[in-house]
């Protein structure tokens, strides 16, 4: 029978200790919001991350980008941003319009501020698996506190993550690596046979592609534990890359709606308090 892995119920037992931690601090946390307002999801993420943050004490600051906006243009925000001391945590919100290029973007936030852990100071201190204290991309260290959460120890477990995406796959398998699985990650030049060789012996499969129902039940070895990372609005509704009938193989499974997404959010809003206790030290 699976075990349903509920990142919903989770991230609120995450998001109460922020609160609480928060409160004991004394800090007030700002998150600037850097996002493309003509992109709905963008615009439906944007807001769900707002909320949750004025719940646990974090103020947001919003900066739509105009549809015409360029790779330049965006960075000059970001530099201000970068040197605005009341501004604790920067959040590169993607996609951005289709002219700016996202992962320069990226890599322009200051890193004691890119809470979102997609620069390349704080990718590398992860791919490095640096000691200490350094933001991760949320959805892949949400997924590892999800893991935790419900004992699964990736030490000596056959792992496969199915996307290579700088905000999910590539600091998915390094994390992943950095807990002694052992890592293989598939991508969209992966030959079929080859990937469904992969899953049918994967103890762990976290799949992240954007195509729903993209991983197959039949794809899937008996009892393995299945993350699902699909965040697609399909007629408006959640749907993941899983199919449903996966739910009849699988050992462990996030659903979508209600699983990595909450997640998400709650573990921005953890390394953006954590930004902010390390910038009052
Ligand atoms: N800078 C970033 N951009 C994007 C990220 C990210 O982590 N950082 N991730 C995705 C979108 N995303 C957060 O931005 C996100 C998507 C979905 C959810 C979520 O909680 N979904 C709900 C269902 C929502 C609904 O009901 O329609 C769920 O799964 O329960 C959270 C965050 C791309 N861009």
């Amino acid at each position: 029978m699976v075990q349903i892995l509920d990142g919903k119920a989770v991230a609120k037992a995450l998001r109460e200790q922020l609160t609480t931690e928060l409160a004991a601090s004394g800090l007030k946390p700002t998150l600037a919001v850097v996002f493309d307002p003509a992109d709905d999801g963008s615009r439906l993420y944007v807001g769900m991350k707002q909320k949750a943050a004025a719940k646990v004490g974090i103020e947001t600051r919003d900066i739509a980008v105009s549809a015409d906006a360029t790779t330049e243009s965006v960075e000059k925000i970001v530099a201000k941003l970068n040197q605005d001391a009341s501004v604790s945590g920067i959040l590169i919100q993607a996609p951005l319009p289709k002219e700016v290029d996202d992962a320069a973007i990226f890599a322009k936030v200051a890193p004691e501020k890119d809470v979102d852990g997609l620069g390349v100071t704080n990718q590398g201190r992860l791919f490095a698996n640096e000691a200490g204290n350094y933001p991760v991309a949320a959805t892949p260290k949400g997924v590892m506190t999800l893991l935790n959460y419900y004992d699964i120890d990736p030490r000596g477990k056959r792992a496969v993550v199915v996307g290579r995406s700088q905000l999910f796959g590539r600091p998915m398998a390094a994390l992943l690596l950095n807990a002694d699985a052992t890592v293989t990650v598939a991508h969209r030049y992966t030959k079929e046979e080859t990937l469904n060789n992969l899953l049918a012996e994967a103890d762990i499969i976290v799949v992240g592609v954007g195509i729903p129902g993209f991983i197959k039940a039949s794809q899937i070895k008996e009892g393995a534990v299945v993350i699902d990372v699909g965040m697609n609005l399909v007629d408006g509704k959640a749907c993941g890359d899983v199919e449903a009938a996966a739910a009849d193989k699988a050992g462990w499974l996030t659903p979508v709606p209600g699983g990595v997404g909450p997640m998400t959010i709650a573990t921005l809003l953890e390394s953006t308090m954590e930004a902010a206790l390390e910038q009052a030290k």
